[in-house]
Protein backbone atom coordinates (compact mmCIF):
# COMPACT_ATOMS: atom_id res chain seq x y z
CA UNK A 1 0.00 0.00 0.00
CA UNK A 2 1.12 3.43 -0.97
CA UNK A 3 2.87 5.68 2.16
CA UNK A 4 0.26 8.21 3.94
CA UNK A 5 0.85 11.76 2.89
CA UNK A 6 0.56 14.15 5.77
CA UNK A 7 -1.02 17.15 4.51
CA UNK A 8 -1.73 20.73 6.45
CA UNK A 9 -4.79 22.50 5.12
CA UNK A 10 -4.52 26.34 4.99
CA UNK A 11 -7.38 28.32 4.61
CA UNK A 12 -9.95 25.34 5.30
CA UNK A 13 -13.41 27.63 5.81
CA UNK A 14 -13.19 28.56 2.21
CA UNK A 15 -14.76 27.89 -0.80
CA UNK A 16 -11.65 26.02 -1.71
CA UNK A 17 -9.99 24.94 1.57
CA UNK A 18 -13.59 23.33 2.67
CA UNK A 19 -13.76 20.97 -0.69
CA UNK A 20 -9.76 20.34 -0.49
CA UNK A 21 -10.56 18.97 3.52
CA UNK A 22 -13.40 16.46 2.33
CA UNK A 23 -10.70 14.91 -0.57
CA UNK A 24 -7.86 14.44 2.15
CA UNK A 25 -11.20 12.99 4.56
CA UNK A 26 -12.16 10.75 1.66
CA UNK A 27 -8.73 9.79 0.58
CA UNK A 28 -6.89 6.79 2.19
CA UNK A 29 -3.74 7.89 0.97
CA UNK A 30 -3.56 11.58 2.51
CA UNK A 31 -4.06 12.42 6.27
CA UNK A 32 -4.96 15.62 7.60
CA UNK A 33 -2.18 16.63 10.58
CA UNK A 34 -3.24 20.09 11.18
CA UNK A 35 -5.14 23.61 10.11
CA UNK A 36 -4.18 26.50 9.36
CA UNK A 37 -7.57 29.08 9.66
CA UNK A 38 -7.94 32.91 10.34
CA UNK A 39 -10.15 32.00 13.53
CA UNK A 40 -10.95 29.10 15.56
CA UNK A 41 -6.51 28.57 17.22
CA UNK A 42 -6.57 25.28 19.42
CA UNK A 43 -9.94 23.67 17.75
CA UNK A 44 -10.23 20.43 16.40
CA UNK A 45 -11.15 20.69 13.02
CA UNK A 46 -14.28 19.00 13.60
CA UNK A 47 -15.94 21.28 16.25
CA UNK A 48 -15.84 23.99 13.54
CA UNK A 49 -19.35 24.40 11.63
CA UNK A 50 -19.35 22.76 8.24
CA UNK A 51 -16.20 20.47 8.71
CA UNK A 52 -16.48 16.63 8.43
CA UNK A 53 -15.04 14.62 11.42
CA UNK A 54 -11.74 15.05 11.75
CA UNK A 55 -9.40 15.81 14.33
CA UNK A 56 -6.58 17.94 13.30
CA UNK A 57 -5.78 21.05 15.48
CA UNK A 58 -6.54 24.31 14.14
CA UNK A 59 -3.58 26.75 14.50
CA UNK A 60 -4.25 30.51 13.22
CA UNK A 61 -0.29 30.70 13.27
CA UNK A 62 1.48 28.94 10.18
CA UNK A 63 5.23 29.04 11.96
CA UNK A 64 3.51 27.28 15.02
CA UNK A 65 1.84 24.96 13.14
CA UNK A 66 5.00 23.69 11.08
CA UNK A 67 6.89 23.58 14.85
CA UNK A 68 4.15 21.76 16.50
CA UNK A 69 3.33 18.86 13.50
CA UNK A 70 5.48 16.84 11.53
CA UNK A 71 3.74 17.20 7.82
CA UNK A 72 4.69 16.47 4.14
CA UNK A 73 2.53 18.62 2.29
CA UNK A 74 1.08 22.61 2.61
CA UNK A 75 -1.90 22.76 0.78
CA UNK A 76 -2.70 26.74 0.53
CA UNK A 77 -6.10 27.97 -0.45
CA UNK A 78 -5.70 31.45 1.01
CA UNK A 79 -5.38 34.67 -0.35
CA UNK A 80 -1.76 36.04 -2.15
CA UNK A 81 -0.57 37.93 1.17
CA UNK A 82 -0.95 34.72 2.90
CA UNK A 83 -0.25 32.51 0.48
CA UNK A 84 2.80 34.10 0.10
CA UNK A 85 4.21 34.30 3.98
CA UNK A 86 2.59 30.20 4.19
CA UNK A 87 5.17 29.06 1.04
CA UNK A 88 8.10 30.41 2.13
CA UNK A 89 7.45 29.37 5.98
CA UNK A 90 6.78 25.87 4.58
CA UNK A 91 9.87 25.28 2.46
CA UNK A 92 11.57 27.00 5.29
CA UNK A 93 10.25 23.74 7.22
CA UNK A 94 10.96 21.36 4.65
CA UNK A 95 6.87 20.75 3.73
CA UNK A 96 6.57 20.70 0.42
CA UNK A 97 3.59 23.59 -0.62
CA UNK A 98 0.91 23.25 -3.18
CA UNK A 99 -0.39 26.18 -3.58
CA UNK A 100 -3.67 27.50 -5.41
CA UNK A 101 -3.83 30.44 -4.06
CA UNK A 102 -3.41 33.20 -6.88
CA UNK A 103 -1.82 36.53 -6.93
CA UNK A 104 1.80 35.55 -7.51
CA UNK A 105 4.27 37.26 -9.76
CA UNK A 106 6.62 36.32 -11.93
CA UNK A 107 9.64 37.40 -9.63
CA UNK A 108 7.56 35.67 -6.82
CA UNK A 109 7.58 32.29 -8.44
CA UNK A 110 11.48 32.68 -9.17
CA UNK A 111 12.13 33.31 -5.90
CA UNK A 112 10.39 30.55 -4.71
CA UNK A 113 11.67 28.11 -7.26
CA UNK A 114 15.17 29.28 -6.41
CA UNK A 115 14.71 28.48 -2.65
CA UNK A 116 12.72 24.73 -3.38
CA UNK A 117 15.87 23.90 -5.66
CA UNK A 118 18.39 24.85 -3.04
CA UNK A 119 16.17 22.61 -0.05
CA UNK A 120 15.63 20.42 -2.61
CA UNK A 121 11.73 20.30 -2.21
CA UNK A 122 9.08 19.78 -3.95
CA UNK A 123 6.57 22.68 -4.70
CA UNK A 124 3.65 23.13 -6.92
CA UNK A 125 1.99 26.29 -7.74
CA UNK A 126 -1.12 25.86 -9.61
CA UNK A 127 -3.20 28.45 -10.75
CA UNK A 128 -5.96 26.75 -11.97
CA UNK A 129 -6.06 22.58 -10.45
CA UNK A 130 -9.11 21.93 -13.14
CA UNK A 131 -7.85 19.34 -16.01
CA UNK A 132 -10.55 20.57 -18.31
CA UNK A 133 -8.99 24.64 -17.93
CA UNK A 134 -5.15 23.01 -17.97
CA UNK A 135 -6.43 21.83 -21.55
CA UNK A 136 -8.30 24.96 -22.57
CA UNK A 137 -5.09 26.82 -21.87
CA UNK A 138 -2.81 24.18 -23.93
CA UNK A 139 -5.21 24.10 -26.61
CA UNK A 140 -5.20 27.98 -26.95
CA UNK A 141 -1.21 27.99 -26.81
CA UNK A 142 -1.76 25.20 -30.04
CA UNK A 143 -4.26 27.75 -31.24
CA UNK A 144 -1.92 30.65 -31.16
CA UNK A 145 0.35 29.22 -33.50
CA UNK A 146 -2.02 30.03 -36.09
CA UNK A 147 -4.06 33.46 -34.86
CA UNK A 148 -2.30 36.61 -34.00
CA UNK A 149 -5.06 37.92 -32.38
CA UNK A 150 -6.70 36.73 -29.48
CA UNK A 151 -8.99 38.47 -26.13
CA UNK A 152 -9.26 36.52 -23.14
CA UNK A 153 -12.29 36.55 -21.47
CA UNK A 154 -12.30 35.47 -18.16
CA UNK A 155 -15.48 35.31 -15.39
CA UNK A 156 -15.73 35.03 -11.69
CA UNK A 157 -17.88 35.47 -8.79
CA UNK A 158 -18.04 38.57 -7.22
CA UNK A 159 -16.14 37.45 -4.26
CA UNK A 160 -12.58 36.63 -5.78
CA UNK A 161 -9.72 39.26 -4.57
CA UNK A 162 -7.52 39.50 -7.61
CA UNK A 163 -7.90 40.39 -11.13
CA UNK A 164 -6.48 39.49 -13.52
CA UNK A 165 -7.64 35.67 -12.87
CA UNK A 166 -4.64 33.50 -12.08
CA UNK A 167 -5.57 31.74 -14.72
CA UNK A 168 -5.95 34.09 -17.47
CA UNK A 169 -2.62 35.55 -16.66
CA UNK A 170 -0.69 31.84 -16.92
CA UNK A 171 -2.68 31.88 -20.60
CA UNK A 172 -1.58 34.83 -21.38
CA UNK A 173 2.18 33.73 -20.41
CA UNK A 174 1.73 30.00 -22.29
CA UNK A 175 0.55 32.28 -25.64
CA UNK A 176 2.87 34.47 -25.29
CA UNK A 177 5.61 31.55 -25.51
CA UNK A 178 4.70 30.64 -29.04
CA UNK A 179 3.27 34.65 -30.21
CA UNK A 180 5.25 37.45 -31.31
CA UNK A 181 4.15 40.54 -29.74
CA UNK A 182 1.46 42.51 -31.61
CA UNK A 183 -0.26 45.25 -30.91
CA UNK A 184 -4.10 44.53 -31.45
CA UNK A 185 -7.12 46.69 -32.72
CA UNK A 186 -6.96 49.39 -34.99
CA UNK A 187 -3.79 51.37 -34.49
CA UNK A 188 -5.55 54.55 -34.15
CA UNK A 189 -7.29 53.13 -31.36
CA UNK A 190 -8.38 55.51 -28.28
CA UNK A 191 -10.49 53.88 -25.31
CA UNK A 192 -12.72 56.48 -24.82
CA UNK A 193 -13.77 55.21 -21.00
CA UNK A 194 -10.60 53.82 -19.37
CA UNK A 195 -10.50 50.36 -18.96
CA UNK A 196 -12.78 49.29 -21.90
CA UNK A 197 -10.18 47.44 -23.80
CA UNK A 198 -9.23 45.32 -20.19
CA UNK A 199 -6.10 44.83 -18.90
CA UNK A 200 -3.12 44.25 -21.64
CA UNK A 201 -0.27 41.97 -21.97
CA UNK A 202 2.11 42.34 -25.39
CA UNK A 203 -0.20 43.44 -27.00
CA UNK A 204 -3.49 40.70 -26.33
CA UNK A 205 -6.15 42.08 -23.91
CA UNK A 206 -8.02 40.42 -20.86
CA UNK A 207 -10.99 41.24 -19.91
CA UNK A 208 -12.72 40.28 -16.25
CA UNK A 209 -15.94 40.19 -15.50
CA UNK A 210 -17.03 39.63 -11.72
CA UNK A 211 -20.61 38.85 -10.65
CA UNK A 212 -22.70 36.75 -8.03
CA UNK A 213 -24.01 33.26 -9.74
CA UNK A 214 -20.62 32.65 -11.24
CA UNK A 215 -17.70 30.28 -10.20
CA UNK A 216 -14.80 30.03 -12.60
CA UNK A 217 -15.08 30.58 -16.63
CA UNK A 218 -12.86 31.05 -19.14
CA UNK A 219 -12.91 32.38 -22.77
CA UNK A 220 -10.01 32.20 -25.15
CA UNK A 221 -11.22 34.06 -28.42
CA UNK A 222 -9.16 34.22 -31.45
CA UNK A 223 -9.46 36.06 -35.22
CA UNK A 224 -8.47 36.14 -38.08
CA UNK A 225 -9.46 37.05 -41.43
CA UNK A 226 -13.45 35.78 -41.81
CA UNK A 227 -13.39 33.29 -38.78
CA UNK A 228 -13.26 33.68 -34.90
CA UNK A 229 -12.59 30.87 -32.69
CA UNK A 230 -13.41 30.26 -29.07
CA UNK A 231 -12.07 27.98 -26.71
CA UNK A 232 -14.22 27.72 -23.39
CA UNK A 233 -14.37 26.29 -19.93
CA UNK A 234 -16.66 26.43 -17.10
CA UNK A 235 -16.23 25.22 -13.39
CA UNK A 236 -19.40 24.81 -12.23
CA UNK A 237 -18.38 23.57 -8.95
CA UNK A 238 -15.44 23.81 -6.81
CA UNK A 239 -14.57 19.96 -6.87
CA UNK A 240 -13.93 20.56 -10.03
CA UNK A 241 -10.47 21.36 -8.68
CA UNK A 242 -9.70 18.51 -6.20
CA UNK A 243 -8.27 15.79 -9.19
CA UNK A 244 -5.79 18.50 -9.53
CA UNK A 245 -5.38 19.00 -6.25
CA UNK A 246 -4.95 15.32 -5.05
CA UNK A 247 -2.28 14.90 -8.46
CA UNK A 248 -0.12 17.81 -7.37
CA UNK A 249 0.01 16.66 -3.82
CA UNK A 250 1.05 13.11 -5.11
CA UNK A 251 3.38 14.28 -7.61
CA UNK A 252 5.22 17.16 -5.14
CA UNK A 253 6.28 14.54 -2.77
CA UNK A 254 8.26 13.30 -5.97
CA UNK A 255 10.03 16.85 -7.45
CA UNK A 256 13.00 18.48 -6.15
CA UNK A 257 11.68 21.81 -7.92
CA UNK A 258 9.15 24.21 -7.93
CA UNK A 259 6.40 23.37 -11.02
CA UNK A 260 4.42 26.29 -12.04
CA UNK A 261 1.34 25.37 -13.32
CA UNK A 262 -0.75 21.86 -13.55
CA UNK A 263 -0.12 21.36 -17.83
CA UNK A 264 3.92 20.53 -16.53
CA UNK A 265 2.96 17.65 -14.45
CA UNK A 266 0.20 16.25 -16.75
CA UNK A 267 0.99 13.09 -18.52
N1 LIG B 1 -5.81 27.02 -8.30
C1 LIG B 1 -7.13 26.80 -8.42
O1 LIG B 1 -7.57 25.88 -9.13
C2 LIG B 1 -8.06 27.68 -7.68
C3 LIG B 1 -7.55 28.71 -6.98
N2 LIG B 1 -8.37 29.52 -6.26
C4 LIG B 1 -7.69 30.52 -5.46
O2 LIG B 1 -7.65 30.00 -4.13
C5 LIG B 1 -7.73 31.07 -3.20
C6 LIG B 1 -8.90 30.83 -2.27
O3 LIG B 1 -10.10 30.90 -2.99
P1 LIG B 1 -11.50 30.69 -2.26
O4 LIG B 1 -11.52 29.43 -1.51
O5 LIG B 1 -12.55 30.95 -3.27
O6 LIG B 1 -11.48 31.92 -1.22
P2 LIG B 1 -12.25 32.08 0.15
O7 LIG B 1 -12.24 33.53 0.48
O8 LIG B 1 -13.56 31.36 0.09
O9 LIG B 1 -11.32 31.29 1.20
C7 LIG B 1 -10.12 31.77 1.69
C8 LIG B 1 -10.00 31.28 3.12
O10 LIG B 1 -8.70 31.58 3.60
C9 LIG B 1 -8.83 32.09 4.92
N3 LIG B 1 -7.65 32.86 5.27
C10 LIG B 1 -7.37 34.16 4.97
N4 LIG B 1 -6.18 34.50 5.50
C11 LIG B 1 -5.72 33.41 6.15
C12 LIG B 1 -4.54 33.14 6.89
N5 LIG B 1 -3.61 34.07 7.08
N6 LIG B 1 -4.39 31.91 7.42
C13 LIG B 1 -5.33 30.96 7.22
N7 LIG B 1 -6.47 31.15 6.53
C14 LIG B 1 -6.65 32.36 5.99
C15 LIG B 1 -10.10 32.90 4.87
O11 LIG B 1 -10.59 33.14 6.18
P3 LIG B 1 -11.41 34.52 6.47
O12 LIG B 1 -12.63 34.42 5.62
O13 LIG B 1 -11.67 34.48 7.93
O14 LIG B 1 -10.49 35.62 6.04
C16 LIG B 1 -11.01 31.97 4.07
O15 LIG B 1 -11.62 30.99 4.88
C17 LIG B 1 -7.84 32.34 -4.04
O16 LIG B 1 -6.56 32.90 -4.22
C18 LIG B 1 -8.36 31.85 -5.38
O17 LIG B 1 -8.00 32.68 -6.45
C19 LIG B 1 -9.71 29.33 -6.23
C20 LIG B 1 -10.28 28.33 -6.94
C21 LIG B 1 -9.50 27.42 -7.75
O1 LIG C 1 -10.89 32.62 -7.28
C1 LIG C 1 -11.35 31.66 -7.93
O2 LIG C 1 -12.50 31.23 -7.75
C2 LIG C 1 -10.50 30.99 -8.92
N1 LIG C 1 -9.26 31.35 -8.99
C3 LIG C 1 -8.28 30.80 -9.87
C4 LIG C 1 -7.80 31.88 -10.80
O3 LIG C 1 -7.56 33.02 -10.36
O4 LIG C 1 -7.62 31.60 -11.98
C5 LIG C 1 -8.72 29.53 -10.53
C6 LIG C 1 -10.16 29.49 -10.90
O5 LIG C 1 -10.36 30.29 -11.99
C7 LIG C 1 -11.04 29.89 -9.73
Amino acid sequence: MAETIRVIIAGPRGNMGKEAVLLVNRTPTLELVAAVDSRNEGKELREVEGMPDESARVYTDMERCLQDVEADVLIDLTNPEAGKVHMDLALDYNVRPVVGTTGFTEEDVKRLRKKAEDKELGAIIAPNFAVGAVLMMKFSQMAAKYFEDVEIIEKHHDRKLDAPSGTAIKTAQLISEVREEKKQGHPDEKEEWEGARGAGMEGMHIHSIRLPGLVAHQEVMFGSSGQTLTIKHDSINRESFMPGVKLAVETAMKLDTLVYGLENIME
